[in-house]
């Protein structure tokens, strides 16, 4: 099905949402079952979904008073680009599902917004549309296919269309398992295709009376017995940087830095191992392993300005924004995403001067009650 283009009103009430939460809710009443379930799932029971929210949440500011907070910056940079504030667009498949213009728009909000888009490897969109759409605000995630060729080919078109970084996605050899998505036998409607990787034609071929396509397709495709050894292959065939998504072990973040790469802490929004650690739970012992020796960014329920302050002082460069942005494509298109990040680079601002913090450089973990 074809999400129908939102109505005036649709966009009155996104002009009038005061919060992400309303957003959301503006963005899933837009869907049908499909995608809804698609987008809001989480591996099994959901638990690591929740965690990555509430441990955001439960953490506990320790704000400082009297400081003259008349200008505040909110400012931030990731590998050499600058950002007007420290949130980017995590990659997610398939923003067709939310509206028409699907990748592009998200794009153009993320460039709109000083931010920065990373694109996913299953979009549905060229990345040399999407490129354009983000005048130089972009990354490109790679899902390493079994087809090697294929791979260099993608990271070619990537480097070719703009894009700043690589950002490796380790965390999913195998895709989680959605239970709604598979009762419900998920499937990506005829009039949307993933250019990178596949064509509808192939698509229309895999099986589906036993799930959900998306589990048969990514199984057969994506290549799971890549290791850390393998690293050096990957490293050959791109000047661009490398972020290992999905990092949430010190173990891990040591060896992603000795093989030259950036780390990205996520559990890829509670879709793959549940019951595994938050974002922001891992993310200490992350940033200390790392020790200023590579960047360091995170992904995994934010919504708040708060949120991101949190990250930050843990260690976090920047943080990105999965579902957030789809619910705010849904909602209404580039407006809805261009409106998430306003009212994100907004609350970032007054979380700031609350703390008594005039920038992103003062917030340590001193921020933070132990
Ligand atoms: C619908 C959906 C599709 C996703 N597709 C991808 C993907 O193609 N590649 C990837 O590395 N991560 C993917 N992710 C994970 C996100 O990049 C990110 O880690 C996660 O959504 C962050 O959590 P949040 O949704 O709470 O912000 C996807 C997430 C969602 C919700
Ligand atoms: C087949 C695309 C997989 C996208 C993904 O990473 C996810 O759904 O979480």
């Amino acid at each position: 099905m074809t999400t129908p283009p939102p109505t005036a009103d649709d966009l009155q009430a996104l002009a009038e949402a005061v919060n992400l939460a309303e957003i959301e809710a503006l963005g899933r009443a837009r869907l049908d079952r499909n995608a809804l379930e698609y987008y809001a799932s989480g591996a099994n029971d959901g638990h690591t979904l929740r965690a990555n929210r509430e441990d955001l949440a439960t953490l506990r500011l320790r704000p400082r008073m009297l400081v003259d907070v008349s200008h505040i910056d909110t400012s931030a940079e990731v590998l050499g680009l600058p950002l007007d504030f420290p949130v980017g667009i995590a990659p997610s498949a398939f923003h067709g599902l939310a509206h028409a213009d699907a990748e592009r728009a998200t794009a153009r909000a993320a460039a709109a917004a000083g931010s920065v888009m990373t694109l996913s490897t299953f979009s549905n969109t060229p990345i040399e549309e999407v490129g354009q759409a983000a005048a130089g605000r972009l990354w490109f995630q790679l899902y390493l296919l079994r087809d090697r060729e294929l791979s260099r080919a993608v990271i070619a078109r990537a480097e070719a269309s703009g894009a700043r970084a690589l950002v490796f996605t380790v965390d999913a050899p195998y895709l989680g398992r959605r239970e709604a998505n598979e009762r419900h036998h998920f499937a990506l409607p005829p009039h949307l295709s993933a250019p990178h990787v596949v064509s509808r034609a192939e698509l229309a071929q895999v099986e589906t009376d036993t799930g959900s396509q998306l589990t048969h397709y990514f199984q057969n495709l994506v290549d799971k017995a890549f290791t850390w050894n393998d690293l050096g292959w990957l490293r050959a065939q791109t000047r661009l940087p490398i972020v290992l998504k999905g990092i949430l072990t010190a173990e891990d973040a040591e060896l992603a830095v000795q093989h030259g790469c950036h780390v990205w802490v996520s559990n890829h929004g509670g879709r793959q191992l549940d019951t595994a650690v938050s974002a922001v739970a891992a993310l200490p012992e992350v940033a200390d392993a790392v020790a200023g020796r590579a960047e360091v960014y995170l992904d995994g329920g934010v919504t708040r300005g708060t949120d991101v302050l949190k990250a930050v002082a843990l260690g976090a460069r920047a943080v990105f924004l999965g579902r957030a942005a789809l619910w705010g494509l849904a909602a209404g298109g580039e407006a809805g995403v261009r409106q998430t990040l306003e009212l994100l680079r907004a609350e970032v601002r007054l979380a700031l001067a609350l703390s008594g913090k005039q920038n992103l450089r003062q917030v340590g973990r001193d921020l933070l009650m132990r």
